[in-house]
C-alpha cells in the first residue's frame, strides 16, 4: 500500500505552513514534504514532525532567488559557488529532521550547451558525495515545459542515462507523474523501466494539478502498480486542492494512517 506524504507548499495552505503540519497529521497523513523549509529554524521544523509523529519524506535544495524564476544551480557553470553553499544551508535541516532524500534542482539552462551537462554531472556528483556519508539521497527531477519554461532538466530518459553513467548509490530520479504525463505520456511503462532507480514519487491530476481523482490518468491503477514493482518509499502528493484541502482527500481515505 502506498505510503503518501502530504506536500505542505500546496496542500493545507489554509493554514499557516508550520500549522501544516497539525493539520496534515490530522487529517491522517504520516508524512510530510515541501519545497523549501528556510523560511523557518531546523528546530522549529523537527519540533512539528516529533509532536505529530510525521516522517519527513523529501524537501529541496536551495534553489536561488525562487521569487525572481532561479530555479536550482547544478546546471549553472557560474553557479557552483552557490551550488556548495546550498548544500551546507540544507544538512542542518537534513539532519535535524532526519529527511532521507533531497531534491537537487538543475535551474534555467540549455541541456544542448555543453557547459551546462558538465555543470549538472559535477553538481550531482558532489551533491552526492556531500550528503552520502549522512545516509541520504540526492534525486533529481524532469519537469515540463508549461510550468517550468527552460527549466534544464526536461526529459525522463536523458536523468535515466545520466543516473545510471554516474553510477553512484545515492543517486536517484525523483519520479512525478504529472511532469512524465505532460512530457511523454507511457507513465506505466516508464515506472517499470526505472523503478529500479526511482527514489521518490511525486502525483498530482493531469492537467490541472489538482487532486489525483480525476482527470487523464487511472490512479487507483498507478497505486497498485507501485505496489506490483515493489516500491516501498513515499508517495508526494504535490497537488493544488480545488477548494479546501480536507474537502479533497476521498482519494485518501483508505490510505490514512499508513506508516509502512
Ligand atoms: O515542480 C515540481 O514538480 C517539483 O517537485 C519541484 O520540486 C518544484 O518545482
Ligand atoms: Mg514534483
Amino acid at each position: 500500500m502506498p505510503r503518501f506524504a502530504a506536500n505542505l507548499s500546496l496542500m493545507f495552505n489554509e493554514n499557516a505552513f508550520l500549522d501544516r503540519f497539525d493539520a496534515a497529521a490530522a487529517a491522517g497523513f504520516t508524512a510530510v514534504e515541501f519545497l523549501f523549509p528556510y523560511d523557518h529554524s531546523p528546530e522549529d521544523i523537527a519540533e512539528r514532525l516529533r509532536r505529530n509523529n510525521l516522517v519527513q519524506a523529501l524537501f529541496n535544495l536551495p534553489p536561488g532567488d525562487w521569487a525572481a524564476g532561479e530555479k536550482g544551480f547544478a546546471a549553472r557553470p557560474d553557479k557552483f559557488e552557490e551550488l556548495q553553499q546550498s548544500l551546507r544551508i540544507a544538512l542542518p535541516y537534513a539532519l535535524a529532521t532526519g529527511v532521507k532524500r533531497v531534491h537537487l534542482m538543475a535551474g534555467i539552462a540549455d541541456r544542448n550547451d555543453v557547459a551546462a551537462v558538465v555543470a549538472f554531472r559535477r553538481s550531482l556528483a558532489v551533491a552526492a558525495h556531500f550528503f552520502a556519508p549522512h545516509g541520504i539521497d540526492v534525486v533529481i527531477e524532469p519537469l515540463n515545459k508549461r510550468d517550468v519554461a527552460g527549466y534544464f532538466l526536461d526529459d525522463f530518459e536523458f536523468a535515466r542515462d545520466l543516473i545510471r553513467e554516474l553510477d553512484v548509490p545515492n543517486v536517484k530520479l525523483q519520479f512525478d507523474v504529472y511532469h512524465c504525463q505532460i512530457l511523454h505520456g507511457d507513465v506505466a511503462m516508464r515506472l517499470r523501466e526505472m523503478m529500479p532507480i526511482v527514489g521518490h514519487i511525486q502525483i498530482a491530476s493531469v492537467p490541472s494539478r489538482n487532486e489525483p481523482d480525476s482527470e487523464e490518468l487511472n490512479y487507483p491503477f498507478l497505486f497498485e502498480e507501485f505496489d506490483r514493482l515493489g516500491y516501498a518509499g513515499f508517495v508526494g502528493a504535490e497537488y493544488r486542492p480545488r477548494g479546501a484541502t480536507v474537502d479533497g482527500l476521498g482519494w485518501f481515505a483508505p490510505y490514512a494512517g499508513t506508516r509502512t
